[in-house]
């Protein structure tokens, strides 16, 4: 039998190898439920090898070098080398191999097709009419064209009720005339709007004889397809440098007063017939399709970037010593610390939960997709509300758990060579796009008020909060869990959820028989709610992880996951423990046992840590981090990537004849003074 750990090969540090040497399960099949089936994670191997086999697809030196420009640009270069590459590499109707790629060969900070194909085709899937998508998206598809979805305006992002761009219809001409009337109206943020795309989805405020009938999605040419200038009563460009995520051009859009046919609107579900006849679509908010594909698949793009944090961090904590846990012996590496298990493992059991988690929700969204395009919507609402909360949570915790890994490295995770500072400002700005986290987290909540309401009717929910109309133990009888059977950990989840939910459903309705308007009773509870669409979510994300647990059938696999799940659940419940402190629920004695567990969770875990990041199998290539490099040479590497510095070309820098010695010529003149 071969090893275990497949990422072992001859000449890796020995330390790292020593790691792999103590994996308990195969890492390759490990990959299979991080991606799903077997045959995805082969997949994404092939792909990983056929790439390194071209050369012009590699880094041309590492992105931390590279000016936002030069950033840009070779973004543009490797697209257009990938284009023709494509078909042999990938699947193009894969979603995941189409993924893979660009994180192989192009990374997180973005390309000039980023949004073209994670909203823009969406969009004209889920939106246009056959007759649209013959026009556009089979143009998208193959790129004779490029687009984008402009939503966001400089004034408005989260109130999309009030975004100020109007489309107002021109019975006479058959047209929509689209105008940015103020500074605010002004489309801002759209990624590669600025200076990629030729084409955009704009959402702009629909206006028919005066009336107002909220956001719609209409498809605006933006540029000549030829010369690739802006079309008249366009302006368009780049908004500037931002954290993080500069190799993507987000941009604005000032439309002024340009006239598009009618028959550019999206109309699959909703219509403006010629004479301004306003055909309403069988849900009011199907037209908000693009942001729910986002979200429903953020759980695994905020998964692949927790994991390549803690992959960086925890193979470098393997060949980081410093140190002596007992002095009569040699320095530590790092990862024997206590703390630094801590630091680092229950963030490796979210990446895992956030991976599974993703997969329902990714299963759910497909449905309900299907449904949609026949008008079927009664999921909608389910979607909506688990989406709302996962992206908020998962993003959250993400950016939680990425700065630990940036901090578990010293100072070396301050330089851009473990590449984690990067990784966490492209991760961060999910906390923002697609809903910013407070404003959906308040989305969820009214999903859960409802649900509250319904049980206080004495009727009976189900579904995602079915637990609420269930039995509920008034004392957790979490330290007489059989080993293995999580089913009491999960209801003291759903107790605390339950609780919650119900604290802020009371607290409303006091307000509202106080006589106080909905609107600012809703303001006043607002804490509480978004309190209880967090651990409402954070009871779906165990769920979902102890459901996929108790699907797998491999046995060492199982083994592993399973003391992975056993961490989560303990470090997950002390983090929300203080909800159930209050009622009772758990005891002082029981928190005893939680924290003995977790401490027990971590001894466990320690010996397969580097395998449970390996069986991400992210390459060299894509964690572009010399501290998480897969052999484990850190240190003459880290010295090989300083070389990169411009500031390293000449020994002396003109600054020093310009400001320096001077400086220190006039001091010393007045020293002798
Ligand atoms: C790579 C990165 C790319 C990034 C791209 C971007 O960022 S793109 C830009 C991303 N931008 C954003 O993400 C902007 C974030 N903002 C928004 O999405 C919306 O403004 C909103 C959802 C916050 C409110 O919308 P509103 O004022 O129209 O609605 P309301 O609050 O009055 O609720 C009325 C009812 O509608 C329901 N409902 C709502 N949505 C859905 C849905 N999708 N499905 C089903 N149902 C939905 C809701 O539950 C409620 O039901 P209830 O309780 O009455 O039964
Ligand atoms: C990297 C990145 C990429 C993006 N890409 C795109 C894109 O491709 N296309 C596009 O159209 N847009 C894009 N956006 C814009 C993004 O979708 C919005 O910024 C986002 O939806 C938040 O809206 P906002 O900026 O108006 O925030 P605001 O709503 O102004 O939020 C500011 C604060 O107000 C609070 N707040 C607002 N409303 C409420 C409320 N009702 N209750 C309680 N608190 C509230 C928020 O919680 C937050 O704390 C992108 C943004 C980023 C950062």
């Amino acid at each position: 039998m071969g090893n275990l750990n497949k990422e072992i090969r001859d000449g890796d540090h020995p330390d790292i190898t020593e790691e792999r040497l103590k994996s308990t399960f195969d890492t390759h099949k490990m990959a299979a439920q991080i991606y799903n089936s077997q045959r995805a994670a082969d997949r994404r191997n092939e792909i990983t090898s056929a790439v390194l086999k071209i050369p012009e697809l590699q880094d041309i030196k590492p992105l931390p070098f590279l000016s936002r420009e030069e950033k840009v640009e070779e973004a543009a270069r490797k697209i257009g080398i990938l284009s023709e590459h494509l078909y042999d590499l990938v699947n193009v109707n894969d979603g995941a191999e189409l993924y893979h790629l660009n994180n192989v060969v192009i990374g997180g900070e973005g390309n000039p097709l980023a949004l073209h194909g994670v909203m823009f085709i969406p969009v004209l899937q889920a939106q246009a009419t056959d007759e649209q998508k013959k026009k556009w998206l089979y143009r998208a598809m193959k790129r004779e064209i490029i687009g984008t979805y402009a939503q966001t305006e400089m004034g408005h992002g989260s109130n999309l009720r009030k975004l100020e761009t109007t489309a107002t219809y021109d019975k006479a001409t058959e047209e929509f005339v689209l105008n940015s009337p103020t500074t605010t109206s002004m489309k801002w943020w759209p990624g590669n709007l600025g200076k990629s795309t030729n084409y955009a989805v704009v959402v702009a405020t629909l206006i028919i004889n005066e009336k107002d009938y909220g956001p719609h999605s209409f498809m605006v040419q933006l540029r000549d397809e030829n010369t690739h200038k802006p079309l008249p009563n366009i302006e368009v460009g780049d908004i500037g440098p931002k954290m993080a995520y500069n190799a993507t051009d987000n941009g604005f859009l000032k439309l002024n007063h340009l006239r598009i046919p009618r028959t550019n609107m999206l109309m699959k579900h909703v219509k403006v017939e010629k004479d301004g006849t306003y055909i309403k679509p069988p849900h009011a908010k199907m037209s908000y399709s693009a942001m729910v594909h986002v979200r429903a698949h953020m759980n695994n793009t905020m998964a692949y970037f927790l994991a390549s944090s803690l992959t960086i961090a925890v193979r470098y904590s393997s060949i980081r010593r410093q140190g002596h846990i007992n002095p009569k012996e040699p320095e530590v590496k790092v990862l024997e610390y206590q703390t630094q298990q801590h630091r680092l493992f229950p963030h490796i059991a979210r990446a895992y939960a956030f991976s599974f988690a993703g997969a329902e929700t990714v299963r759910l969204y497909e449905k309900v997709k299907k449904d949609m395009e026949s008008g079927e919507t009664e999921l909608m609402a389910d979607l909506h509300a688990l989406t709302s909360g996962l992206k908020s949570v998962v993003t959250y915790l993400t950016m939680q758990g990425i700065e630990q890994a940036r901090q578990s490295c010293g100072g070396h995770g301050y330089s851009m060579a473990s590449y984690i500072s990067e990784i966490y400002g492209i991760a961060i700005g999910g906390c923002t796009y697609e809903g910013e986290n407070m404003v959906m987290l308040l989305q969820l909540a009214r999903y859960l008020m409802k649900a509250a309401k319904a049980v206080k009717e004495g009727k009976k929910v189900e579904g995602l909060v079915g637990y609420l109309s269930a039995p509920d133990n008034r004392h957790s009888l979490i330290d007489r869990t059989p080993e293995k059977s999580y089913d009491t950990y999960l209801k003291t989840f759903e107790h605390i959820a339950r609780q919650q939910i119900f604290r802020a459903f009371d607290k409303l309705e006091k307000m509202l028989t106080s006589g106080l308007p909905h609107s600012e009773a809703w303001n006043k509870c607002s804490v509480e709610l978004t309190r209880a669409s967090r651990l409402h979510t954070r009871l779906f994300i165990a769920q979902a992880f102890a459901r996929r647990v108790h699907d797998v059938v491999d046995f060492h696999i199982k083994e592993a996951l399973d003391d992975l799940l056993h961490l989560h659940l303990n470090y997950e419940l002390l983090d929300v423990a203080s909800y159930a402190l209050e009622d009772g629920h758990l005891c002082g004695e029981q928190m005893n046992f939680i924290r003995s567990e977790l401490y027990r969770s971590l001894g466990k875990i320690r010996p397969n840590a580097v395998s449970y990041v390996d069986a991400w199998e992210l390459s060299d290539m894509e964690l572009r981090s010399v501290l998480g490099r897969r052999d484990g040479h850190v240190y003459e590497n880290l010295y090989k990537w300083a070389q990169n510095s411009s500031l390293n070309r000449t020994d002396v820098l003109p600054v020093f004849e310009k400001y320096l010695k001077p400086l220190m010529m006039s001091a010393r003149k007045n020293s002798k003074l």
